[in-house]
């Protein structure tokens, strides 16, 4: 235990004398402040404040709603009706059957769109135009409103029952005994299918040429049913810009002329539209990033996120300041986009949902690297790290064999840093850690502190990540001199990557793509490192 100061409140380890802007206190002690460490070393000369952006205009829309498990239902437009009427003019008192065909149906068509990131905009029920009905001078109706909606990149779509599913069995049964009497069912069918010429319906119904058409239309449906039989809908919303048909409108009913036969000269019957399709969606965000950030609360996803693209996440000395997932976008000079998701934190029991549980890891589940964010500061990091995996493996067996690295941050806090790096490595990587540990990457990192070093190992961190991803993107490994340097240059980076990096340079020496974004790169050599988006 620390001995915490009267006066203060604060612990002997947390005893703030910097007190940086308006809110902020750092957790430095003069000496650990004057204390340097050979790898995130803190030039004293330099004043210790946090990074300054103007980012309050970025923060407005903290209230926000996020919804990522949303259940909806979709229902396609319903044919239009067919007509059924003749032609009649002065000179010709008894013309041709002359009635427009119905109009089909709106279609339902999702859409994956980047520029949407939560659920919340979606209505609980979606619903397409309904055809216009045919009208005499053969003038078919109108189609119905297609629906097209953009639906956020990344969402998975089942469909599901409907959700009073027992109602309508009950209902179904109701509905058969109603209707044992086998006339009863087909007068209801005739009803829903057929249109008549004014008082025509009884005797249309005893004709020969009515039932003829009858036979052909329910042969007709009958075909169309089987055809259009398609398994439950499931899909992964994972290309940009990709259409899918969700639910297709009804068609149109057809007009009079279509049932015109050599022995029947004048139909005086139509069919009705057909209704749409119905479907009960659900719909699960799990965000796509390249890489995942991962950490207890408080221990500087968001301030490392901040750090390597221009997201603006909310960043507070409390834990859970972040409830919603975020992604920021780091544009490279090499026209690679590389996104990181900033999560809540998650604690030890979040799969017996203590804190906010675990159900956001959907939006690391995807990502090609876990990227674990420890805190240099807590008591025993190396316990944060095993209850991070701990809480992995029980979300989804086997998401710790992801490719990982870990950011070890508050490094800037250099005497309890310099003191727990090496511990936390040597129990990490030591004898008794698997091979998955050993191979761990773990960076130190100050990603609050743009001081000179810190800078570019906040920055630096953030390119590893990248050429990292890049490493996961097994076809397309475009990798520069530069990029090679630069790791090489931060001292931090072990040797097995540098060793891996190399390999993979030679080899794609002489990569087109390699000769075609060198002069590019070199031309931007002295801009700033990374420009970015924020997306959510
Ligand atoms: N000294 C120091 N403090 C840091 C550093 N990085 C983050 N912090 C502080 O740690 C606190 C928590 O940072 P956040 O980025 O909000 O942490 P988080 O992991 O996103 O937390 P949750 O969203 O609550 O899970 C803030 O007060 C930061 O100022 C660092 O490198 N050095
Ligand atoms: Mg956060």
């Amino acid at each position: 235990m620390h001995e915490v100061d009267d006066y203060t409140g604060y612990s002997d380890r947390q005893k703030p004398i910097l007190l940086i802007g308006e809110h902020d206190v750092g957790m430095i002690s003069e000496e650990q402040e004057r204390s340097t460490y050979d790898v995130t070393e803190i030039n004293d000369e330099i004043e210790l404040r946090p990074r300054e952006r103007n980012v309050y205009y970025k923060l407005r829309d903290k209230g926000r709603n996020f919804v990522d498990f949303a259940h909806i239902t979709v229902v396609a437009g319903k044919g239009g009706d067919g007509c059924v009427s003749f032609l009649r003019s002065r000179t010709m008192p008894k013309g041709p059957p002359s009635g427009g065909n119905g109009g089909r149906g709106g279609n339902v068509t999702f859409y994956a769109s980047r520029n949407h990131t939560s659920l919340h905009y979606l209505p609980r029920s979606i619903r397409a135009g309904n055809g216009e009905p045919g009208k005499g001078d053969l003038k078919h109706g109108k189609a119905g409103k297609d629906i097209t909606l953009p639906i956020p990149l990344g969402t998975i779509i089942r469909e599901v029952d409907p959700p009073s599913k027992k109602k309508d069995d009950d209902d179904e049964s109701l509905s058969s005994s109603l209707y044992v009497d086998r006339k009863a069912a087909r007068e209801k069918r005739r009803e829903e299918t057929w249109v008549h010429y004014p008082h025509y319906a009884d005797k249309n119904q005893l004709g020969s040429f009515f039932l003829e058409a009858e036979r052909m239309i329910e042969d007709e449906r009958r075909h169309q049913r089987i055809t259009q039989q398609i398994s439950r809908l499931e899909l992964d919303l994972s290309v940009e810009d990709e259409q899918h048909l969700i639910t297709r409108g009804g068609l149109g009913g057809k007009g009079n002329p279509y049932f015109l036969t050599n022995e029947n000269r004048s139909p005086k019957f139509a069919t009705k539209g057909q209704p749409g399709e119905t479907k009960h969606l659900v719909l699960e965000l799990k965000s796509i990033a390249d890489a995942g950030l991962v950490g207890l609360p408080n221990a500087g996803k968001s301030t490392f996120l901040t750090a390597v693209s221009n997201a603006h996440p909310k960043i507070a000395p409390y834990p859970f300041t972040t409830l919603n997932p975020y992604i920021g976008t780091v544009d490279y000079h090499d026209r690679f986009q590389l996104t990181i998701a900033d999560i809540p934190g998650l604690i030890k029991g979040a799969h017996k949902n203590i804190g906010l549980g675990h159900s956001f890891l959907r939006h690391v589940e995807r990502s090609k690297v876990l990227v674990y964010v420890i805190d240099l500061t807590s008591e025993k990091p190396w316990e944060d790290f095993r209850v991070l995996q701990n809480e992995l493996e029980m979300y989804r067996a086997g998401l710790t064999l992801r490719p990982s690295m870990v950011i070890a941050n508050k490094a800037d806090v250099s005497e309890i840093a310099k003191k727990h790096l090496p511990l936390f490595e040597e129990k990490i990587k030591g004898n008794a850690g698997s091979e998955v540990d050993r191979d761990l990457l773990i960076v130190p990192v100050s990603a609050k502190y743009p001081l000179k070093k810190n800078e570019a190992v906040a920055i630096y961190a953030g390119e590893i990540i990248h050429l990292y991803v890049k490493l996961m993107h097994k076809n397309s490994i475009i990798l520069t001199v530069l990029e090679i340097y630069r790791v090489i240059d931060a001292l931090f980076v072990q040797a097995k990557l540098i060793r891996r990096l190399h390999q993979i340079l030679i080899s794609n020496l002489f990569h087109k793509s390699f000769l075609r974004f060198m002069p590019y790169k070199i031309e931007k050599l002295g801009g700033s490192q990374c420009s970015s988006t924020k997306y959510v």
